[in-house]
């Protein structure tokens, strides 16, 4: 009885969305609808604040990659070979690369694009699992204040993990409701990027929640949240500052309907990202159609990439943002290793954090944790290690086998070479791996346990 209603509800879904696209697409609906169901591409994003030799890992497995389109650190395999797991590889597990489809970083480069200062002050308003967080913490080679919001509790934890396993220590998280953010926040901010919760269209063939959830009522009820969220985040915006506005679904009413109102209700232009370069937008009003841009799988023009909507906006007028926005200064003694951060201590604990804040928020997380101080020295946490390698703490030790070199990053003690120090940073070729201890003759893996949960 389940089985068959469940059957239904797939099917009157999947009856509407065809027939409402087949009134966009006309002729073409049946190549939109079949690059839907294409297989998807494997794709990932090279850590840019880095400079380790990443690839080495995937030349050493012998695993195909080419270059992606449009961004230097995106790599695509070449074979979408089902046996390759990116989230099996060291690379991975340290931070260095992030698995991401490349119309994904798309709002991230026309942000980096636009901006008008060197230090942004930045909000990331619905930011969970931080793809674009960390690209653009990476982007800004961690310079300025990310502050990358998420209302979900559990989406939350995702993007403190990843936050922490990327090191973008420029970025301090917060929990609000997007939509109230302007009651705290007014007028602050240098850019804004809103990558809104949306119907998620793209994903409708390749994930039976988004289709059997899909129907017109929940395009509208999204397209309504999706004002509300734009209007709080221009809000929060000072004047001259840039809004980028991003989903993943291909609704008119959730794309240049949210531009068109914006535009009509708010003192603000919209910016030329599309440039001829990107699918246009689809409402037939030349004037928002031309400077949006739209990633539509079927046109073939950026091929394996999925399904996107990006617009920009400038604030009118100029002058001096409303900044509450404190300079603050280290607490704590120690040479921080990157310019532009400052080290502050928690019960011993160190962490390494932008050295601007804004008050009046409640911050989940500020920064990363650099180490903690035991007596008098500093032991750095194997994750300022993957950031920093050995530039921390001078004592390198090099091993070339790879199944050893796998099985510490996954948390084992492994037995000694010749070492004459106490404690350095293992690297796999020139790949850091994390902290190590020598105890009893044998490398004591310091990587912390939060790293280690939920690996096999
Ligand atoms: C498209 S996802 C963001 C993906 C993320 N930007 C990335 O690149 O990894 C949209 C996010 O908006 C969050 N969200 C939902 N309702 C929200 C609200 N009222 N205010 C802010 N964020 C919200 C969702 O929990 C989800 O994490």
């Amino acid at each position: 009885m389940l089985i068959k209603y469940y059957l239904m509800c797939k099917r009157v879904s999947m009856h509407s969305f065809v027939e409402k696209y087949r009134l966009i697409f006309g002729s073409n609906i049946d190549n939109f609808l079949q690059s839907l169901k294409l297989p998807k591409e494997k794709f990932f994003r090279l850590n840019l604040a880095r400079n380790f030799n990443y690839l080495s890992e995937f030349e050493y497995l012998n695993i195909p990659f080419s270059r992606c389109d449009l961004f230097d650190n995106v790599y695509k395999l070449k074979e979408s070979d089902k046996n390759i797991r990116l989230s099996d590889t060291i690379s991975f597990f340290t931070g260095g690369i992030y698995i991401q489809n490349p119309s994904s970083l798309l709002p991230v480069k026309f942000l980096i694009e636009n901006i008008d200062v060197d230090e942004p002050v930045i909000l990331d308003m619905a930011s969970a699992p931080g793809g674009k967080t960390t690209a653009l913490s990476e982007f800004l080679d961690r310079r300025g204040l990310i502050v990358a919001n998420e209302p979900s509790k559990s989406r939350l934890k995702d993007l403190n993990f990843n936050i922490e396993k990327n090191f973008a220590y420029n970025v301090a998280t917060v929990s609000y409701d997007g939509r109230v953010l302007h009651k705290y926040l007014s007028e602050v901010f240098d850019a804004v990027l809103l990558d809104a919760p949306c119907s998620n269209e793209n994903k409708i063939f390749h994930d039976n929640a988004v289709l059997n959830n899909w129907s017109e009522t929940l395009v509208e009820r999204l397209a309504k949240l999706q004002r509300e969220l734009i209007e709080s985040a221009c809000f929060t915006l000072r004047k001259g500052g840039i809004l980028i506005y991003s989903t993943c679904t291909f609704s008119i009413e959730e794309n240049e309907q949210i531009v068109e109102y914006l535009l009509s209700e708010y003192d603000v232009e919209l910016i030329d990202l599309n440039k001829g370069d990107f699918d246009y937008g689809l409402s037939g009003n030349s004037n928002i159609d031309k400077k949006v841009v739209r990633i539509l799988p079927h046109s073939g023009r950026y091929p394996g990439f999925d399904g996107f909507f990006v617009a920009g906006f400038r604030k009118k007028g100029g002058g001096i943002s409303n900044r509450n926005v404190k300079i603050l200064n280290s607490g704590y003694g120690l040479r921080t290793p990157a310019e532009d951060s400052i080290i502050y201590e928690i019960k011993n604990d160190l962490y390494l954090s932008p050295k601007y804040q804004i008050s009046g928020l409640k911050y989940e997380k500020f920064g990363t944790k650099l180490g903690k101080k035991i007596k008098n020295m500093v032991e750095y946490s194997s994750q300022a290690c993957w950031e920093f390698g050995d530039k921390l703490i001078k004592k390198k030790l090099v091993i070339d086998d790879y199944e050893k070199a796998k099985k510490f990053v996954k948390g084992e003690n492994l037995k000694l070479k010749d070492y004459d120090n106490k404690e350095g940073v293992l690297f796999f070729k020139d790949i850091p791996l994390g902290y190590f201890k020598i105890v009893d003759g044998r490398i004591k893996n310091k990587i912390d346990r939060y790293f280690l949960r939920g690996l096999k």
